[in-house]
């Protein structure tokens, strides 16, 4: 049996395709694109039609919590890979902030062998810096690069230690994979909860500065370029974060940096009102700092696109704001959200958007997939971007319901993922049962 996915615009950035075709799936692979070709169908295979729709390689996400084990009333494995599926990604790499801590190969091998079992889009790894994130000692890099770990993050904590860095860079270059950086500075964030500036006054809430960022971000920039290792800037929220990456790249530093959705979207004048779901770290920040991000995307300084999609439980969600954790559950609603700020606001063509989400986060951390290639797997996903919906909580996949984007009315929406040629997303639905 063959499938089939007709008439559709089929945007493969990796190959420079852009022009409308039918692909022809088979095996698991991709293995023929041209005008009619679904005409040799038969009654036994599935054709789709896509008329009107966008046919692009799988969405990868580098960033995102799955919070299994430990966690498994924010997120699981399952929910979360579901989650993923909604929202027409076809590979998540899960950070290792979990509890324990994915900083072992044990831990790496629970990760792929919990994925096999009940994830529904692929799951690659990511191993801790450190040992329990504690910033103090090395976790088992080596180790864990070599049964699966695809890069190293101690995301959710900086690694305050520069000497500890330093070395983590050395040895990541002997692992041959990347460091991806959270960057705050810790005594600078003290108790802060929110971006300081106008707003944080305003509400009365303890503010986190735009230079807490920024220094490490220098900081890890200086390590990278004195090892010679790759580093990734994680979650870029500051438009000095956005200067100094751009810096660095012209001296020929092996720096790239990832933007999320709600930083796109949303500036710390969301936190009005005291909705727990704009609580993110880091913070949602002012119109200047949303201006850069977008600018850096399109002169080419930022070059991936991530959710860092952080789900927590709705009791947790439900504290006062100081209190309640930091995290967006962002997976479902990342593509509209992109869309609406990249492609409508003319930030981006609709190539460079899905190159930011496919071929670069794939060519970053070597990892399969991110074209449509003939003879590549057929991770596939299907856009409509005439799509009109509201954003609720109907059909939401995650466990995670902390998203500030409920009642946004977008457009532009995923009505199928496909997986290694099957279909585990149909018309905005799951197609498996848990
Ligand atoms: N982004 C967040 O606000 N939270 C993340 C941690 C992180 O990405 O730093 C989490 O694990 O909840
Ligand atoms: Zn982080
Ligand atoms: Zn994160």
């Amino acid at each position: 049996m063959a499938l089939y996915i007709k008439k559709g615009r089929v945007i493969d950035p990796a190959n420079d395709v852009d022009r409308i075709s039918d692909l022809k799936i088979e095996n698991g692979q991709i293995v023929g694109h041209a005008l009619a070709l679904a005409e040799e169908a038969t009654k036994d295979d599935v054709v789709i039609d896509a008329e009107g729709k966008l046919v692009i390689p799988g969405l990868i996400d580098l960033h995102c919590h799955l919070r299994e084990p430990g966690g498994e009333a924010k997120e699981t494995i399952a929910t979360g890979t579901r989650a993923a599926a909604r929202g027409g990604f076809t590979a998540v790499a899960a950070m290792a902030n979990t509890t324990p801590v994915c900083d072992s190969q044990s831990g790496v091998e629970f990760l792929l062998k919990r994925s096999k079992e009940t994830g529904l889009v692929r799951v690659y790894p990511i191993g801790a810096i450190t040992k329990g994130l504690q910033g103090q000692e090395l976790a088992e890099m080596a180790d864990m690069a070599s049964c699966g770990a695809i890069a190293f993050s101690d995301d959710g904590k900086t690694v305050a230690r520069s000497d500890i860095m330093r070395r983590a860079l050395q040895y990541s270059q002997m692992c041959e994979r990347l460091i991806i950086c959270h960057c705050e500075d810790d005594d600078l964030v003290h108790e802060g909860v929110m971006n300081e500036g106008y707003w944080s006054t305003l509400l009365g809430l303890k503010g986190i500065p735009t230079v807490a960022e920024d220094i490490i971000v220098a900081r890890d920039i200086m390590l990278a370029e004195a090892t010679g290792a790759s580093i990734h800037i994680a979650h870029v929220s500051t438009a000095g974060a956005v200067e100094i990456i751009k810096q660095a790249r012209a001296r020929g530093v092996d720096v790239t940096g990832e933007v999320c959705p709600h930083h796109l979207a949303l500036t710390d004048a969301a936190v009005e009102g005291f909705n727990s779901a704009t609580k993110v770290n880091p913070p949602l920040r002012t119109e200047k700092d949303r201006q850069a991000l977008k600018k850096g995307l399109r002169d080419g300084t930022l070059t991936i696109l991530a959710t860092d999609h952080a789900p927590h439980t709705t009791e947790e969600k439900a504290r006062e704001y100081a209190y309640t954790p930091f995290g967006i559950s962002g997976l479902e609603t990342a593509w509209p959200i992109y869309w609406r700020e990249l492609i409508e606001d003319k930030v981006l063509t609709v190539n460079e958007m899905v190159a930011a989400l496919t071929v670069h986060p794939a060519a970053r951390c070597n990892l399969p997939g991110g074209t449509l290639a003939v003879g590549a797997p057929a991770d596939i996903t299907i856009i409509d971007p005439q799509r009109e919906e509201t954003v609720t909580l109907d059909g939401w996949a995650s466990q995670g319901k902390n998203t500030p984007f409920l009642g946004w009315k977008l457009r532009s929406w995923p009505i199928y993922t496909l997986v290694g040629g099957r279909i585990v997303m149909k018309n905005r639905e799951i197609v498996d049962e848990l």
